[in-house]
Parts: C-alpha cells; sequence; structure tokens
C-alpha cells in the first residue's frame, strides 16, 4: 500500500461523512484516524528508505525491522476499517432505506 492509496481513502471517507452527516464527536475520530493511518505510512516508509540506505543484502534483522513496520500499519488498517464500519454502516443502512 502507498500513501497515494491512504489519501484516495481519506478524501472518499470525508465525501461519506458530508453525505452520511456523521456528527462533530465522529469526525473527530474520522479525522484522527485518517491523520495517524498516513502518518503510519509515512513512518513506514522512512524505515523502509533506511533498511535499505543501510543494507543491500539479505540480512534478518533488515526483514524484521520491515515487517513490524508493515505489521503496524496493517493493524492500524484493521482497525480504521472497524471504525468506518461502525460509524458509516448504520447511516449507509438508514440512507438506503
Ligand atoms: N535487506 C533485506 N533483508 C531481508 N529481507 C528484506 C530486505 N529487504 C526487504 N526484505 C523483505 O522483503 C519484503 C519487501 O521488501 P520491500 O523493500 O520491497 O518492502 P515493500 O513493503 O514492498 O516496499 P514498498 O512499499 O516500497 O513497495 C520486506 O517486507 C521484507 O520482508
Amino acid at each position: 500500500m502507498n500513501i497515494r492509496f491512504h489519501v484516495l481513502v481519506a478524501v472518499l471517507t470525508i465525501f461519506l461523512g458530508f453525505t452520511l452527516k456523521v456528527t462533530p464527536t465522529e469526525w473527530l475520530i474520522l479525522l484522527l484516524t485518517m491523520f495517524v493511518m498516513i502518518s503510519l505510512e509515512l513512518v513506514n516508509t522512512a524505515i523502509e528508505r533506511t533498511v535499505d540506505l543501510v543494507t543491500d543484502d539479505f540480512k534478518p534483522l533488515a526483514k524484521q525491522a520491515k515487517d513490524v513496520a508493515a505489521g503496524a500499519v496493517l493493524i492500524f488498517s484493521i482497525g480504521s476499517i472497524i471504525i468506518g464500519v461502525i460509524i458509516f454502516l448504520p447511516k449507509a443502512i438508514r440512507f438506503f432505506n
């Protein structure tokens, strides 16, 4: 996943937020989630670049550093999806009924 994908998801989330009229508290949760997600992706990219700068060889520690950083992004992505479903699903069901 790259940063462009996360920015696209953030733009879609904002569009959905206006369409489904989320509350101010829900906006705060969504904004925090989007900003943390993008920040985490940037930190992941920084770790990848740093590892690549340090070594071109296959090293178990290099693999661990990249995999753990990618794991952090994955875990927060799963959390973000759960938050999105909790906020948007009931509103979407009401919207289409
Ligand atoms: N120097 C290395 N030594 C050992 N394993 C590595 C090394 N570099 C990468 N790997 C392994 O290969 C995987 C892919 O590495 P890569 O640098 O392509 O990361 P990526 O997440 O695909 O990066 P990008 O987001 O730039 O496409 C890593 O998650 C890691 O498991």
